[in-house]
């Protein structure tokens, strides 16, 4: 590490009892009594494991944009947490209830544009804001943080089933490729491509994973590789411009990434990057899966090119920071883009594994039979 980032304490206890994410840390948890959300502050891992408590709407939509919780799945259920915020300060009659949702979920929405599970899960929260608007205002704060936990719940759950299905895919022995994190971190707990080596790793596979540092922010060398040392898995870092090379080598056997977005035609948004990897398999003949809840697919989206992509700052591309230090990494007068994803089309991957079953993005009909049936609310 290099002299001037000093070390700074980690190892806070994780502060929920119960912890809906099951896991020995969450990306988010709405605290019993339903007036406190709190995150840990992914911005500052490795180095730092803390945890901040939210009691304000704007603070959560704060927390979102900042990338203090990041993950098309934690990002939806952390939506859905701020809204319980919401109503909890909220002790108008009807109308006026309404009123604060809307400005509230408007807030939220326009956080971070490119995960649509951002917008299902605020969309899933508006039918029970419009069904309990009446209550009075202590029952609508409990109908709305059941909901929400639902949310966070069926997400873990999905995980796990898409864990199981993706994992049959995983040859024994094999060493796995994986770009930024969609791990419990990024999700409700367990994750989606790292669900996938975490029971591929339960079935008793032996199995190697390199998590490609992921630049800008290096989610996959702060976050990826954390959770998964954490959890006993052979995990190793490379640079993503390594990649090329270690496939060249022989030595990447299977690439499983997570998703943002997945189109009715199959193109996945995902972190930037993932274009390339996928590239670099389609020519080195090796296999890129995909892991998404069902929450992940837009069907009203008709293809990759319809997905609207973030461009966040030019900081985060001419700085390297943790945490609070930063260091500028190119010239002053010098421009940066920063794309904060890209589109992978679907004749580049294999398999998209979600909870509803395995649909092969390159035959487009196999997404929409997955279709669930329509929920009852
Ligand atoms: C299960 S998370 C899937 C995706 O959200 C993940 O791969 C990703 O691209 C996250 O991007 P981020 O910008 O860190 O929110």
């Amino acid at each position: 590490m290099s002299a001037f980032i000093p070390t700074l304490k980690t190892g806070r206890a994780h502060p929920h009892p119960e912890p809906l994410s099951g896991s020995a840390f969450s990306a988010v948890e709405l605290m019993p009594g339903d007036r406190t959300v709190v995150m840990l502050d992914q911005r500052l891992l490795p180095r730092q494991e803390r945890y901040e408590n939210f009691q304000r709407p704007e603070q959560v939509a704060d927390a979102i944009s900042t990338m203090k919780v990041r993950g098309a799945p934690a990002i939806g259920i952390s939506a859905a947490y701020g809204l319980v915020l919401a109503a909890v300060v909220c002790d108008g009659p009807r109308d006026a209830f309404l009123e604060v949702m809307a400005t509230t979920d408007g807030m939220l929405r326009r956080t971070r544009p490119t995960a649509v599970n951002l917008a299902w899960a605020l969309d899933r929260m508006h039918r029970t804001v419009v069904r309990i608007a009446a209550e009075a205002p202590r029952d609508r704060v409990t109908a709305l943080a059941a909901e929400a936990r639902a949310i966070h719940v069926e997400d873990k759950l999905a995980c796990k089933k898409m864990g199981e299905l993706g994992a049959a895919s995983v040859r024994d022995g094999s060493t796995i490729l994986t770009h930024c994190n969609a791990g419990a971190l990024a999700t409700g707990g367990y994750g989606t491509a790292l669900g996938v080596i975490r029971a591929a790793r339960d079935a008793g596979k032996k199995i190697r994973v390199l998590s490609a540092e992921t630049r800008p922010l290096l989610q996959g060398a702060r976050l990826t590789a954390w959770e998964l040392h954490k959890d006993g898995i052979d995990v190793q870092t490379i640079t993503d411009s390594m990649v090329g090379s270690f496939m060249a080598r022989g030595l990447i056997d299977q690439v499983i990434v997570g998703a943002d977005r997945v189109a009715r035609n199959g193109d996945v948004a995902n972190k930037i990057g993932t274009y390339g990897v996928a590239c670099l398999a389609q020519v080195h003949g090796i296999p890129f899966d995909v892991a998404a809840p069902w929450s992940t697919v837009d069907l009203a989206c008709p293809d990759g090119a319809s997905i609207p992509i973030e461009e966040r700052g030019e900081r985060e591309v001419s700085h390297v920071t943790i945490g609070e230090f930063e260091v500028q990494v190119m010239p002053d007068a010098v421009r940066a883009h920063n794309p904060a994803f890209d589109v992978t089309p679907a004749r580049l991957i294999r398999a998209l594994y979600t909870e509803l079953g395995t649909a092969s993005p390159l035959d487009a009909a196999s997404l929409s039979r997955l279709t669930p049936p329509p929920r009852a609310t």
